[in-house]
């Protein structure tokens, strides 16, 4: 089994219009890893996230997904779709069926799965991301983060072994972004491998195992969340700053009037003492 479940190797991408937006990008993701990428507005997230399931081909390099080579021919896309599930940073781009069933049941239905097997992975979906009983509703009323609940629960009704996340939390109020979290928590539980970009510096050391950052185009450093903050002029060199408690406390406080029947993965306590034995 390779342990490198999906692999960016010397990636650049310049844009038609010339824009170099990666420029030698060498990132993995290991089986069952949270890994986050961290940098500015700009920096290239979006673009190299776009990559790992064939949207865009590299200008140079390759991705590897568990140990071969993405090949750009129909059925290489279709196989990397299936293993590799995007979910955009704005949810809008991914929603479009007027029923919150049909949304979620898209996915499955072009894998070519039976009728009640399509039916069971949506509502097991639905209940994964807290949104059961919504089934017939129009998803273009919803709020930020019901909205992307939805389109996480598109992601994981086509079981990805790797779900890839752009800006997961952006935009979205407190409560909102507790809830993604806990359910990206709980989906690495499972056996998932998360990949997060995210320009919150608040929130990447806590959920992460391993964080890159990313600026102008280049990784400019990587290594498990505690390494990657004390290196302060790198930090600032990408326009990021440090962590700060209180955000990430004004986020875990919200716990209590969370939809979910688990408990939140960390307490405010649990959370504090993580945090603070990463930037020791
Ligand atoms: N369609 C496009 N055509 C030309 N240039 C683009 C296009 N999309 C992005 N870019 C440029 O590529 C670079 C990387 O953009 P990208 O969106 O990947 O960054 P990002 O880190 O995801 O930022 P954000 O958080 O703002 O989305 C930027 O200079 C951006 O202006």
């Amino acid at each position: 089994m390779n342990m490198r479940i999906i692999e960016a190797v010397d990636i650049r991408y310049t844009y038609p219009d010339g824009t170099e937006a990666l420029r030698g990008i060498n990132f993995h993701a290991e089986r069952g890893e949270v890994v986050a990428l961290l940098g500015p507005n700009g920096a290239g997230k979006s673009t190299l996230f776009l990559h790992f399931n064939g949207i865009l081909q590299p200008t140079s390099g390759k991705i590897m997904i568990d140990g071969e080579e993405l090949d750009y021919s129909k059925s290489g896309l279709i196989k990397a779709r299936q293993k590799v599930g995007i979910v955009f940073q704005n949810p809008d781009d991914q929603l479009f069926a007027p029923r919150v069933d049909e949304d979620v049941a898209f996915g499955p239905l072009n894998m070519g799965l039976s009728e009640d097997e399509v039916e069971e992975r949506v509502r097991d979906a639905l209940q994964k991301v807290g949104m059961l009983g919504y089934e017939s509703k129009p998803p273009h009323h919803f709020s930020g983060g019901e909205k992307k609940r939805v389109a996480i629960a598109g992601i994981i009704a086509m079981k990805p072994d790797i779900m890839v996340l752009d800006e997961p939390t952006s935009g979205l109020d407190p409560r909102g972004a507790s809830q993604i979290l806990r359910l990206l928590h709980n989906l690495n539980e499972e056996g998932m491998t998360i990949i997060i970009s995210t320009h919150d510096v608040d929130l990447a050391p806590l959920y992460s195992d391993r964080i890159y950052i990313i600026s102008d185009g280049e990784i400019i450093s990587t290594g498990a969340p505690s390494e990657v903050f004390s290196d302060i002029d790198t930090i600032r060199g990408a326009n990021l700053r440090l962590p700060r408690i209180a955000h990430l406390v004004e986020i875990l406080q919200k716990e209590d009037d969370l939809p979910f029947e688990e408990p939140y993965p960390l307490t405010i306590g649990e959370a504090r003492r993580k945090l603070r034995n990463q930037l020791r």
